[in-house]
């Protein structure tokens, strides 16, 4: 048996930024270039749909979805399983990557790399790296208070979406970013192209900097008070990963009384139709995207277009909508579309209604 008590610890990276910053465009960059090094990767997600998984770049690394809720709340245990696993095969990997939802706290992630003895003598938190997005940062300041944390806790801060905002505007970002967190690296990107080599391998965590910021950042206690009964995120106790007769509205599944630590206005919607018409698709999103726009903090979704032979990927941030196609349908795939919207506000049944009336077996549109 190989000796795991020496052997060196290996670091693990968080990648943290709100909804749509730009953290799977990271992380895919870090599954494609080469570098020599093998990653293990844990994605959490919101939205129960599952799309995140199929955004990710496909590549020789392991990688482990965990949809049962927020990684800074009930998952934490499952996370620690995770890791624990991937410790139990010593030499198999240089570092492990964690994702994030955007709606996560990153310090009850970071804690976890300290709670479990196991854990915490095998690993070792490298970076917590904080994708932002320049566009949008000055309204998320002002309505999600998880964006500001995501900074305040930050190792590395990755400002991403330069090509959308002015130089002026871009310095102006800097600024708020530095005034948050004055002792993060800060590097400026667009399509998160960021050289790796200043996001990995960093040993940037610096435990007393956590300690200075939360006296009670080792404490087991604490996982109580950063998700206790008031937390407002997903909590889904089970691996039920047939969602089919259940869709949307994550939160309506697990009522809390709102709390001051999480944002429980934000909820996902979650839609399954067939083979759309893109004659009544792209229109219809694009009408969504204006009316809607500012409640949406996020949009993603695989769509099977009739008579396309290949996947269509759609993205969005408010009424920044983007789309391509991906790659081929493989044999024996369910050709079917998904889309997942998160904001605050959102009309579910208007929404869902007029999407399935763009598929192609619809006789009329909406
Ligand atoms: N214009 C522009 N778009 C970008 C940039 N970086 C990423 N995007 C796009 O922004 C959208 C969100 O990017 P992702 O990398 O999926 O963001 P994320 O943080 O992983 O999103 P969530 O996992 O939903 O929180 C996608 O459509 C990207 O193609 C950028 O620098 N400029």
């Amino acid at each position: 048996m190989t000796d795991t008590i020496t052997a060196k610890p290996i670091p693990v990276t968080v990648l943290t930024g709100y909804l749509g910053s730009g953290k799977t465009t990271l992380l895919n960059r870090i599954l494609s270039e080469s570098h020599g090094k093998k990653y293990a990767v844990i994605v959490n997600e919101f939205g129960e749909i599952g799309i995140d998984n199929d955004l990710i770049v496909e590549s020789d690394e392991e990688i482990y979805e965990m949809n049962n809720g927020c990684v800074c709340c009930t998952v934490r245990g499952d996370l620690i399983r995770v890791v624990e696993g991937l410790m139990r095969r010593p030499g198999r990997f240089d570092g492990i990557i964690v994702e994030t939802t955007g709606l996560a706290d990153p310090v009850p992630v970071a804690q976890t790399f300290f709670m479990d003895d196991d854990v915490r003598s095998k690993t070792e938190l490298d970076a917590v790296v904080a994708l932002v997005d320049a566009k949008h940062l000055p309204l998320r300041l002002k309505d999600s208070r998880e964006a500001e944390d995501q900074i305040a806790f930050a190792d590395v801060v990755v400002i991403n979406k330069t090509d959308l905002v002015t130089q002026e505007e871009l310095a102006q970002i800097e600024d708020v970013v530095r005034a948050i967190n004055p002792s993060a690296r800060i590097y400026k990107t667009s399509r998160s192209g960021v050289d790796l080599a200043k996001v990995l391998d960093q040993g940037a965590f610096n435990l007393e900097r956590a300690l200075e910021n939360d006296p009670h950042f080792l404490e087991h206690g604490h996982e109580d008070h950063v998700c206790g009964p008031d937390c407002g995120h997903d909590h889904y106790h089970h691996h039920d990963h047939d969602h089919d007769h259940h869709h949307g509205h994550g939160h309506d599944r697990h009522h809390h009384a709102p709390s001051a630590i999480h944002d429980v206005t934000v909820k996902s919607i979650s839609l399954r139709g067939g083979e759309m018409n893109p004659e009544r698709f792209f229109p219809w999103i694009q009408k969504v995207t204006q009316t809607e726009g500012p409640n949406i903090l996020r949009l993603k979704g695989i769509i099977a277009f009739k008579d396309d032979a290949e996947r269509y990927v759609v993205q969005g941030v408010h009424m920044i909508v983007e789309g391509d196609h991906q790659r081929p349908w493989k044999d024996g795939e369910k050709r079917e579309s998904r889309l997942v919207f998160i904001g605050r506000d959102l009309d579910v049944e208007k929404i869902e209604k007029s999407f399935l009336a763009c598929q192609a077996t619809q006789t009329t549109a909406a």
